[in-house]
């Protein structure tokens, strides 16, 4: 039995007679080709990519596993269509709290066309894409069973700047609900979501070690999923932080070249996530010595 994705947030969405992608029990996510040239970028960057011998276990664990294509009943119900058969990165995850993060100033390849250039240009120059490089595609934060989640309207994270960029992702590891979310970030759970020999900022250093090395392939619009379980976390237990890559219409061959975008944009993010974990109060310092508490 095919669903909509529960835990969805950002890109083409199912529902509502559109056309997006569908997931089902046994843990498959099932992406709709996309017609055009980006539908076939896609699987055939996933073709390379999945029988790369270059590629080891410690980099291909950030990708989801791959299992060719299947004609499926597409979610629009204009018939069987090929969908990639891909690893579903939610599966056995009760609440988890998500974040869609595009890397790259720029998000468009340069064989694109002229109009989608432009198209995309734009969209980087009115988002954070281009002084950051990156921005928030979609968020969902889980509060608790009350609660729930706090899921944004998502244009209005792609275009704030540094200070509230990181405001988000201080809230993205707070204790608060969904209902408090405009309170003071407590950072509750900084270190065992971003910290630690495990956590995210050390997969991000992973990620890294590789993007400073590979030239096989340009990563343009690809996102970082950031997902882990908050309730799991309140608990007291290991909430399972876990980077993983996805969307890969405009990946291009890299021909010997560095990703210097990705590359840019991920050590930005690495540098917004480091500064977190240093002083994850930073915001109430600075407002305690301006009121003369510190
Ligand atoms: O349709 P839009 O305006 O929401 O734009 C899509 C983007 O949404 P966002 O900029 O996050 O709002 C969307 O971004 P996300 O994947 O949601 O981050 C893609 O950039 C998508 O383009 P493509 O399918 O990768 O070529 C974009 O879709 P296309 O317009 O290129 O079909
Ligand atoms: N393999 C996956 N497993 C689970 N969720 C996924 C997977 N791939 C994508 N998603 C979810 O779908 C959203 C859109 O995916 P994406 O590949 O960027 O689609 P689009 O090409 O429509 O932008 C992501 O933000 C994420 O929430």
């Amino acid at each position: 039995m095919l669903k909509i994705p529960p835990h969805q947030v950002a890109g083409h969405q199912a529902g509502n007679g559109k056309l997006g992608p569908l997931v089902d029990e046994s843990g498959r996510f099932y992406k709709p080709l996309q017609g055009d040239e980006r539908g076939s970028n896609e699987l055939k960057f996933y073709t390379s990519f999945s029988s790369n011998s270059r590629i080891l276990e410690h980099i291909s664990k950030f990708f989801p596993t791959f299992y060719g294509t299947q004609l499926i009943e597409a979610s629009d119900g204009s018939g069987l269509k090929p969908h990639l058969v891909l690893e579903d990165l939610s599966v056995g995850r009760v609440n988890p709290s998500i974040v869609d993060i595009k890397i790259g100033s720029r998000t468009w390849a340069p064989e694109a066309s002229e109009e989608y250039i432009q198209k995309c240009l734009k969209k980087d120059r009115e988002t954070s894409s281009l002084p950051l490089g990156f921005r928030l595609s979609g968020i969902q934060i889980y509060g608790n069973r009350e609660s729930g989640y706090w899921k944004p309207e998502r244009t209005s994270m792609q275009n704030l700047p540094a200070e509230e960029v990181k405001l988000i992702l201080k809230k993205f590891v707070s204790s608060n609900t969904s209902t408090d979310m405009d309170l003071q970030p407590d950072c509750a759970f900084a270190a065992t979501v971003y910290g630690g020999s495990t956590g995210i900022l050390s997969q991000l250093l992973e990620m890294k070690a590789w993007f400073e090395d590979q030239t096989m392939y340009h990563f343009y619009s690809c996102s970082i999923l950031i997902m882990f379980e908050k309730g799991l976390a309140l608990e007291g237990q290991n909430p399972g932080g876990q980077i993983k890559l996805i969307d890969f219409a405009h990946v291009i061959e890299g021909r010997g070249v560095i990703d210097h975008n990705f590359l840019g944009g991920l050590c930005s993010l690495i540098k917004f996530i480091s500064e977190i974990l240093t002083d994850p109060n930073e915001h109430k310092s600075l407002v305690s010595s301006v009121n003369g508490v510190n």
